[in-house]
């Protein structure tokens, strides 16, 4: 057993993280508020302090009562950027930020997050398999590290002045530099995590600021170790050894803060072995995705965490599922006596940061009391942590409660709606049939003969700009101020506007709009039965933005019921018939019909866990399919279903992803197999690694695919290239995540590239994704450069 740290002891219960948006989403108005100009720095930064004071607050009564106990969480925006300006990694790109001291300050910050009127912003992409996008640090042979941020030990102190002692929260070395890409002038096939020697002095410069703060313990978060990337395994595990011993090496206390290694996703697999050698202090282990092991193998595993605490996330901080109480216990008891025999401390805590789930339960007065007893978002996870902890420290204390969630749990089992046969029985008698579409050159003769489309056809991905009356029509419906009748004239009176919006700027293929939707899922799941919505459930998408995942409860079908909407034709269960058929018949163009896929519904709801995936995606499936046919039957020649989040799931081992891709691709070809010849299929994907799954990208068979592009300069063309994709694709030429207008010039390099890799019939030109949050003046601009572009590139252009 090696010698004990001299380190305060770690606290019995913890989470990785919490929300920091705020309970109303504070955070998300005063930071628009600072970029519109309408608050100062101060102001923002007073708004920030008091979302961090509240959340200590309320932590510490939920429960979270020891020093170290509260993580520091808070960020501005993004957790990759703050690491990224503490580190001072600011690209080369953006010249200058640094102020006269050295320091990057929050406009810098900002910059590197939204960009300015010569720079593109940082990448944006998935964090792990979660919906939640980080900013992707540009590394190179250049970057330079300086500590230009104590931003963490600001907010360490403000904490400590108001009376607790939280636990700072950074990016691990190793996973950050995993996680960034090599800059644009890096050498073929440099590796950012080369740097690694070089960014470890600011790394332990920074703990030495923390400790001289007061910090007791940091919490270096290193998820790669869980996800198999790029860099080999055998790679992240030396990488893991040396940063280590370096942030290890100075005295506790005295030099550091005791350092927790959290390691969120999943199991840390052949990383485990690296990380128990280290010298870090207690380690943080996901156990509700990732597993214990057997009983055989429990012996020899333990016996590699002596002399540390293993921090036991047993809640799973990543779904709104109440705890299985008794089965988390179960664990505890057999990791307590495992640590009993080979020296090591236990602690409890969520299995990652409870950012992925809204903050409070209780506020969801208007769900079913039934449904809300089945659910623990970020606060009732803070008390299952804690109940577990009393668990461990006398288990008659903690006896009712965990009874009480197996009660729970059962009736659940049995509730109406959970099970329905006729639901059931649709998937079950499902045949290879359903799953697949005549051949693609039967297809595009077929598409030929009914669209009549020029070289390059112009698009949007769907949704256009949601104005402040169009939010305001659905708000005040809401309210009852205004009927249905009035509501559906006030969206029609949008798409109408829509509709002579792309006409004027001259597209092939027009889009509606979506005006009605508040959001590509919930408004389906508003449509089908088996799932439930909340009113104050936001989780952070990307900075200020935010999304409002709905609850998959049940078994999905279309609601038989009419709507309120649309008088009679609300007869049918059609969920966007209507719209759809509406704009239609305003246009000569065809106009596309816009349906949310089977795996972002998914993805982007919290999912019921009592059953496969799979299952649940064909549920939702068949009742996509329906509303296809109806669709068609309306006049609609073509039909996008939406699947931005298909790579999102994709599980971060390996070994998990071919049956994920399986049955994910299953789903779509489910939805979209009932289509006629004739009718186009069209998917949307908003993600440039396209590498990585073209393969199933090619399996959806979709006839045009429409993927992002212009904040990775294209880089996906090559992809594509070199896999030989045969079918219609339209790589995003106009990054919508960004307020910047794309010059003419600049979409014209854009598609020249394009068809430098990829036949000219192939290639459809739309923006990245939906302009939803985009304002009017800066997408008309943009998406007139895009139309005009356009023209251009199609001089001269010989499509065969
Ligand atoms: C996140 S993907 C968005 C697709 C949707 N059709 C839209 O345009 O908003
Ligand atoms: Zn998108």
């Amino acid at each position: 057993m090696t010698a004990q740290h001299a380190s305060a002891l770690f606290p019995s219960a913890t989470v990785l993280g919490y929300p920091r948006i705020g309970r109303r989403r504070e955070l998300k108005k005063a930071v628009e508020a600072y970029w519109s100009g309408k608050i100062s720095q101060a102001e923002l930064q007073g708004a920030a302090e008091a979302i961090q004071l509240a959340t200590v607050g309320r932590l510490a009564e939920l429960g979270l009562t020891g020093p170290s106990a509260i993580p520091g969480t808070f960020s501005l925006y993004d957790q990759v950027l703050d690491t990224l300006v503490a580190v001072g990694a600011v690209p080369s790109r953006f010249g200058t930020l640094h102020d006269a001291d050295g320091r990057l300050g929050v406009d810098a910050y900002f910059t590197l997050a939204r960009g300015n009127a010569e720079q593109q912003p940082l990448e944006m992409t998935k964090w792990f398999d979660t919906n939640y996008h980080y900013l992707v640090p540009e590394i190179g042979p250049e970057t330079e590290f300086s500590l230009s941020s104590e931003r963490v030990v600001e907010e360490f102190a403000l904490a400590k002045a108001h009376g607790t002692v939280t636990r700072p929260y950074l990016v691990g070395p190793v996973t950050f530099l995993a996680l960034a890409k090599a800059s644009d002038g890096a050498p073929e096939g440099f590796s950012p995590l080369s740097r690694l020697d070089d960014i470890l002095p600011v790394y332990t410069q920074l703990l030495e600021k923390l400790a001289a703060a007061g910090a007791e313990w940091v919490q270096l978060d290193e998820p790669a170790l869980v996800a198999d990337l790029a860099t080999p395994a055998s790679e992240l595990s030396a990488a893991v050894g040396r940063a280590y011993a370096a942030l290890t090496a100075g005295a506790v206390g005295a030099q550091r803060p005791a350092i927790l290694l959290s390691a969120p996703y999943g199991g840390l697999g052949e990383q485990t072995a690296a990380v128990a050698a280290s010298g870090v202090e207690a380690v943080a282990l996901d156990l509700f995705k990732g597993a214990l092991p057997s009983d055989a193998e429990l012996s020899a595993w333990a016996a590699q965490f002596a002399g540390k605490t293993v921090v036991a996330g047993v809640v799973d901080g990543h779904n709104i599922w109440r705890n299985d109480l008794a089965a988390s216990a179960a664990k505890l008891d057999s990791l307590r006596a495992a640590g009993e025999r080979h020296g090591f401390a236990l602690a409890v805590s969520t299995s990652t940061s409870t950012f992925h789930v809204p903050h409070d339960v209780d506020e969801e007065v208007q769900l079913d009391a039934e449904l809300r007893s089945w659910l623990a978002f970020a606060d009732q996870k803070v008390r299952e942590v804690a109940t577990l902890a009393d668990h461990l420290a006398d288990p008659a204390s903690a006896k009712d409660a965990i009874e009480e969630a197996t009660r729970v749990i059962a009736t659940r089992a049995q509730a109406p709606g959970v099970r329905r046969p006729e639901v059931r029985e649709r998937t079950s008698a499902l045949t290879d049939a359903d799953f697949s579409r005549s051949d693609y050159a039967v297809r595009t003769q077929a598409q030929g003969a009914v669209l009549d489309l020029p070289p390059l056809p112009t698009t949007t991905i769907g949704s256009f700009p949601q104005t402040a009356e169009v939010r305001g029509a659905r708000a005040r419906l809401n309210r009852g101020a205004i009927d249905a009748a009035e509501y559906e004239q006030l969206m029609k009176d949008e798409i109408k506007r829509v509709i002579e919006l792309q006409e004027e700027l001259g597209f092939d293929v027009l889009v509606h709009g979506e005006p009605e939707r508040n959001d590509m899922v919930q408004y389906f799941a508003e449509h089908l039965d088996g799932f439930d919505v909340t009113v104050h459930g936001w989780v952070q998408s990307y900075g200020s933005r935010c999304t409002r995942p709905s609850i998959l409860w049940g078994d999905v079908s279309r609601q038989a019921g009419p709507s309120i909407l649309w008088g009679d034709a609300s007869s049918c269960s059609a969920i966007t018939v209507p719209w759809a058929a509406y704009a239609q018949s305003l246009t000569e163009k065809p106009v596309k019909g816009m349906l949310t896929g089977p795996v972002t519904i998914l993805a982007w709801s919290f999912v019921r866990d009592d059953q496969p995936l799979a299952e649940t995606a064909n549920q939702v499936a068949l009742a996509l399919r329906d509303e296809i046919a109806d669709l068609e039957a309306a006049g609609i020649k073509i039909i996008q279903v939406d699947e931005p989040a298909l790579r999102e799931l994709l599980p971060l081992r390996r070994a998990d992803q071919a049956a994920y891709l399986d049955w994910s691709v299953k789903s779509f070809r489910l939805a979209t197999a009932g289509a006629a010849d004739a009718t186009q299929v069209h998917t949307h994907l908003c993600y440039s690694e396209f590498g990585v799954i073209i393969d199933a990208i090619d399996g959806l068979d979709a006839d045009v695919t429409s993927i992002e592009a212009a904040r990775s300069r294209m880089e996906v063309v090559n992809d594509l290239e070199s896999h030989g994709f045969g079918r219609g694709v339209g790589p995003g030429v106009y990054d919508i995540h960004s307020p910047r207008v794309p010059g003419q010039g600049e979409i014209e390099e854009l598609l020249a590239t394009a068809v430098e890799h990829v036949p000219a019939r192939q290639i459809w030109v739309n923006p990245d994704c939906g302009l939803k949050t985009r304002g009017y003046e800066e997408t008309e601009a943009s998406l007139r450069n895009l139309v005009e572009a356009t023209k251009a590139a199609r001089v001269g252009l010989t499509v065969v």
